[in-house]
């Protein structure tokens, strides 16, 4: 990894001098800023764009549906392939997405794009598929307390409900994406061992999740702990449907999706703005800013369709409405806010 990020920073150095900010990556010019891709990393890496909810869903001042819905066509704009839209959660345990039929009613669906929506159990999946839903999630944890303290069920009882939820789906042909959370440490029991991870995304994959997203939710993990991670849960489940998400607390982010690549992994979750942050996970700050995965994505030369600048555009109207500054260096460094 120090190699790949040795490679980057000096084409990016070399690439920029003389040239507007932007130049630093591909971004603008569609060209590979140079960087020789080691042999591992994927040509390609779809972005799963969780800003709409797990970006909003932690923040105190209900935010309009309006904006909502304008912020998710933005983003449709720039290029990105999944928006998670809303959750169908429990409106008493995370207010700010109340208005998830709104939401999903609202927002205009672009061909190719897909809206993904959390549904914890079988209600919010009914409720899902009656408001449009084409694609949902369920969400469970490694760590007991976290679950506990999420969705007030044991890993055992959340799986339960997930099968009930899976049954539905395949019924449905509706098509499911699976999350662990605390995948390398907890809020509340600290360290998580790799083989509960490794469990918990097993027994999502055989239930019929196509693809398994591995939170590190309150951003704690670093390249080694990422990497002892993604070894067990990948001698389980196909690292081709494996997925990150990554939070910043530490600023690690972009160094574990880093190595995550390096082993393969070609599906990453950001925020844009960076926004988010967990309800049930005091201290825990926002995903990794999409801008930011983007920049370093396209550094590498890898393709993710997406339009750096829309994405931009997207983070700046978003912070403007809720009055945050973007946690994104690169809409920093641009002066984007
Ligand atoms: C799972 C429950 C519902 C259990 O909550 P519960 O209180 O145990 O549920 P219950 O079955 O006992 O029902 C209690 C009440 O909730 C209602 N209810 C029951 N289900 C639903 C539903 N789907 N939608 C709307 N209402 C619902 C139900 O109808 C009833 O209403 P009442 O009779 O009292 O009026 C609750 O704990 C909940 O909603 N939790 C959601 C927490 C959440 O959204 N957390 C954030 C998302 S996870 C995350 O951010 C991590 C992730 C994915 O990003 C990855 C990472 O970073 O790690």
């Amino acid at each position: 990894m120090a190699a790949a990020l040795r490679l980057l920073n000096s084409s990016a150095l070399s690439s920029a001098m003389g040239r507007p900010y932007l130049a630093f990556s591909s971004a603008v010019t569609g060209k590979t800023a140079g960087v020789k891709r080691g042999h591992a990393l994927p040509e390609k890496v779809k972005i799963v764009e969780v800003g709409p909810r797990d970006g909003l869903q932690n923040e105190k001042t209900l935010v309009p549906t309006e904006a909502k819905i304008h912020l998710i066509n933005m983003l449709s704009e720039s290029g990105l392939p999944v928006i998670e839209a809303t959750s169908f959660v429990s409106p008493k345990w995370v207010p700010q997405m109340a208005d998830q039929l709104e939401v999903m009613k609202g927002i205009k669906k672009k061909q190719g794009v897909s809206y993904p929506v959390l549904t914890p159990n079988l209600k919010g999946f009914q409720a899902a598929i009656k408001a449009g839903a084409s694609e949902v999630a369920i969400f469970g944890a490694a760590s007991e307390l976290f679950s506990k303290r999420n969705i007030n069920c044991s890993v055992d009882e959340s799986l339960q409900r997930f099968d009930e939820v899976m049954k539905a789906a395949k019924e449905a042909s509706v098509p499911v994406r699976g999350y662990v959370s605390c995948v390398v440490g907890c809020p509340y029991e600290g360290k998580v061992a790799p083989e509960k991870v490794a469990h918990v995304a097993k027994r999502l994959y055989s239930m019929g999740c196509y693809e398994i997203s591995l939170g590190d939710t309150i951003g704690v993990g670093t390249p080694g702990s990422m990497t002892e991670m993604l070894e067990a849960v990948s001698r389980e489940v196909p690292v081709s449907a494996l997925a990150v998400h990554c939070h910043d607390t530490y600023g690690q982010a972009l160094a574990n999706i880093l190595v995550a690549l390096q082993m393969g992994i070609s599906v990453v979750d950001s925020s844009v703005a960076g926004l988010g942050g967990c309800p049930y996970a005091q201290g825990a700050s926002g995903n990794v800013a999409t801008e930011d995965v983007v920049y370093m994505l396209h550094g590498l030369g890898i393709q993710t369709g997406v339009d750096i600048t829309k994405l931009m555009d997207a983070g700046a109207f978003i912070c403007r409405t809720i009055n945050r500054k973007t946690n994104s260096k690169v809409a920093q460094a641009t002066c984007k806010l």
